[in-house]
Order: structure tokens, then C-alpha cells, then sequence
């Protein structure tokens, strides 16, 4: 088609010649068009400038860099404007939770990370995917429920906070990386909160997701305990979740347990949203050598043989230990490195699925009452 001159096009000319180009976009977090989304959400050719906003949601921001990738050429071609001034905004939709139960104030979605078993990286990939996520453009929080090993204040840098109560009643979230969290490790020591039996560890862990003063937030990721147990049990069916991943390194014992986190979610009915496989490979920081130590394929074939599908792969890097040993974790502090567009691929994976497979609560306000 022949480019046109920019003066003689209508408004309504014009929206459809975009939405033409932007129908056609594919991506791997998109299971209907951006016209059947009702994403394009303005229009506007202004002394030769095409002013075009997406509007969202679930957080995508790698989709809105590949959109821009892609089209723009064509944008430019067909309407005749010199440049395409881009705009992504997210309203990010509410989606139903397990057992349809209230939402916690403030807050528009959860996401469960679990483990079938302790050690495989669950807190690492909760707190870098919690980043990633901010990173792609959503309000975010994170809460450690991880009584056995709460290690979220040190991936954060946070250890030696404490939330303050402005009521005496709730708890203020600590703000790190921008990001609002709250931690058991706050409360409690460590060896008092290893001995704590079910309904005291429920419990608390209750209390710390509905006091905490949570700012408006479209995701609060939740790093659960590791394993299979009552406590994980009981808080898969006590707390609104939206959707739940599981955590697994390649190795076949992780890989088995993780098996038992899918079906605990699938008994209690909370959606698994899919599998993260961590440390997959290994690479040499030397050389750059990949490795597979602990195996491959094996997520892939769980994911397969649980009908639910493996949402993300990290290395093995001696980075993203040393980055959350000094509380910064990696998509913070290497945002341009191949890590980090990992955790960002993972985030946009992990939003678009909890999307496409929930159904929207339309116009929910989350409020608080104080
Ligand atoms: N992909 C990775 N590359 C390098 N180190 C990693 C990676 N993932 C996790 N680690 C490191 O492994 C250790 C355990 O990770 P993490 O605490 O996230 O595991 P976890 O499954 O949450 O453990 P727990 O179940 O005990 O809470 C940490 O020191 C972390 O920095």
C-alpha cells in the first residue's frame, strides 16, 4: 500500500488503518488479538507524529517492546507519519479466586510460588519474578510465608527492618526495590517459628497477608513454605489466591515432589498457572560452558503429563546467588542481563496465563476499611 498524506486521514480512517496492523501482531502471551482485547486505547496523528496507546490487563511490557519492534515500520509506511510515539498502560484486571472468596484489601491478584520440596530456588525465582513483573509495568508486592527459612528480608536487603504498626493494629510493608513486602522473619525468629505447629504457622500466616497495609497492588506474590504439608494445605485453601507455580529443579527427586504441589492445588482447586524450572543449566562464569547437571526435559514432561505447561527456565549462575546474598537481586542489579530478560519473559508468561485462564471480576474495587 502506498503511504498517504497525514493531513487527509479522519480519525476513524485512521483507528481502523492502526487497528488493521495491530491485529495482525502475534505474541506467545497473547491468545486472542489486541483488537479482540480492546487494547488500543488512543489514536492520534499530530504534525506527523503517531501517538498510539495500548492499554492492558496483565502486565506486558516484553509484548509492548516486541509490538513496537514489529510495527512500527508498517505504521509508518501506511499512515504516512514521520514517527510512532509509543504508550503502554496497564489496567489490570481482578480475576476470580479459589472459592470465589473476598480479596485481601488492596490487593487485585495473588500468585502462590510454591515447591514440592525445600532448596530448589522457590524463594530466589519468587523474588526476582516479583521484580520482573514490577519491571513490566505492574504494582507489585511480595509476601514471605516461608516460616522454615523466611529469606526474603535478605534477597531484599531488608533484614534488619522491622514493619512499623501506625494503629496498633495493622503492619506497614516494608518498601524495597519499590516494591512492598512483608516477611514471617519480621515477626518471629527462626528457631521459634521451625517448631510451630499447623494451626499456630496458619495462623500467623493469615494475619500477616490480611494486616499488612498493602499499598494498591495488581500482583502480591506469595513465597509459601516448601512442600506438601498441612500448613501448605491449609493455606492453599484459606487464602484468596489467584493462581499458584510450582518450583522444580530438573533433578528427578525435585521433579517427583513437584508432582505432589500440582496435585495439592488441583485437591484444594486453586489453578495451577504452570511449572518453573530452575537451575536447568549450569553456566560456567569462566567460560561461559553450559552444562546440564541436574538433567534435562524433565519439567517439560511433568508439565506434559499434568496438563498444565512449563512457564519458565533459569540457569544455574553463580550471579543470582551473589546478587541476593547482598540484597539485590539480579533483575535489579544486571536489568539489562540475559537473567534478567529471563525473569522478564517468565513475569510476562506467568501474567498473560493467570489472565487467559481466569475470568475477570468486573469492577472490583479493592478498598480497605480502617
Ligand atoms: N538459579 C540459581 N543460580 C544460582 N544460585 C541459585 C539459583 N537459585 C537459587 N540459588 C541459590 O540457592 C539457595 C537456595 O535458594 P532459595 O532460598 O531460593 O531456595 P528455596 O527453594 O526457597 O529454599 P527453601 O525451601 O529452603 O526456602 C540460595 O542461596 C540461592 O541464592
Amino acid at each position: 500500500m502506498s503511504s498517504q498524506s497525514h493531513g487527509a486521514l479522519s480519525p476513524d480512517t485512521l483507528r481502523a488503518m492502526v487497528a488493521g496492523i495491530l491485529t495482525t501482531f502475534e505474541h506467545p502471551t497473547l491468545k486472542h488479538n489486541l483488537t479482540a482485547l480492546k487494547a488500543l486505547h488512543h489514536v492520534a496523528l499530530m504534525d506527523g507524529t503517531l501517538h498510539i496507546e495500548i492499554k492492558m490487563p496483565f502486565a506486558w511490557g516484553g509484548g509492548f517492546e516486541n509490538l513496537k519492534e514489529t510495527t512500527s515500520a508498517d505504521l509508518l509506511r501506511i499512515t504516512g507519519a514521520r514517527a510512532v510515539d509509543w504508550r503502554l498502560s496497564h489496567d489490570i484486571a481482578t480475576l476470580k479466586r479459589v472459592k470465589n472468596q473476598p480479596g485481601v484489601s488492596g490487593v487485585k491478584n495473588i500468585i502462590a510460588v510454591s515447591s514440592g520440596k525445600g532448596g530448589v530456588g522457590k524463594s530466589s525465582t519468587a523474588v526476582n519474578m516479583a521484580l520482573a513483573l514490577a519491571a513490566e509495568g505492574a504494582k507489585v508486592g511480595i509476601l514471605d510465608a516461608d516460616i522454615y527459612g523466611p529469606s526474603i528480608p535478605t534477597m531484599l536487603g531488608t533484614e534488619d527492618q522491622r514493619p512499623a504498626s501506625p494503629d496498633g493494629k495493622h503492619m506497614a510493608p516494608i518498601m524495597s526495590h519499590g516494591m512492598a513486602t512483608n516477611s514471617i522473619g519480621y515477626l518471629v525468629t527462626e528457631d521459634n517459628a521451625m517448631v510451630w505447629r499447623g494451626p499456630m504457622a496458619s495462623k500467623a500466616l493469615m494475619q500477616l497477608l490480611n494486616e499488612t497495609l498493602w499499598p494498591q497492588l495488581d500482583y502480591l506474590v506469595l513465597d509459601m513454605p516448601p512442600g506438601t504439608g498441612d500448613i501448605q494445605l491449609t493455606l492453599a485453601q484459606n487464602i484468596p489466591v489467584t493462581g499458584a507455580l510450582v518450583v522444580t529443579t530438573p533433578q528427578d527427586v525435585a521433579l517427583i515432589d513437584a508432582r505432589k504441589g500440582i496435585v495439592m492445588f488441583e485437591k484444594v482447586a486453586v489453578p495451577v498457572l504452570g511449572v518453573v524450572e530452575n537451575m536447568s543449566m549450569h553456566i560456567c562464569s569462566n567460560c561461559g560452558h553450559q552444562e546440564a547437571i541436574f538433567g534435562s526435559g524433565g519439567a517439560q514432561l511433568l508439565a506434559e503429563k499434568y496438563h498444565t505447561r512449563l512457564l519458565g527456565q533459569l540457569p544455574l549462575h553463580i550471579h543470582l546467588r551473589e546478587d541476593l546474598d547482598v540484597g539485590e537481586p539480579t533483575v535489579i542489579r544486571r536489568p539489562d542481563s540475559e537473567f534478567t530478560a529471563l525473569y522478564r519473559k517468565l513475569a510476562g508468561a506467568v501474567a498473560a496465563q493467570l489472565y487467559w485462564q481466569g475470568e475477570v471480576i468486573p469492577g472490583e474495587i479493592a478498598f480497605r476499611a480502617l
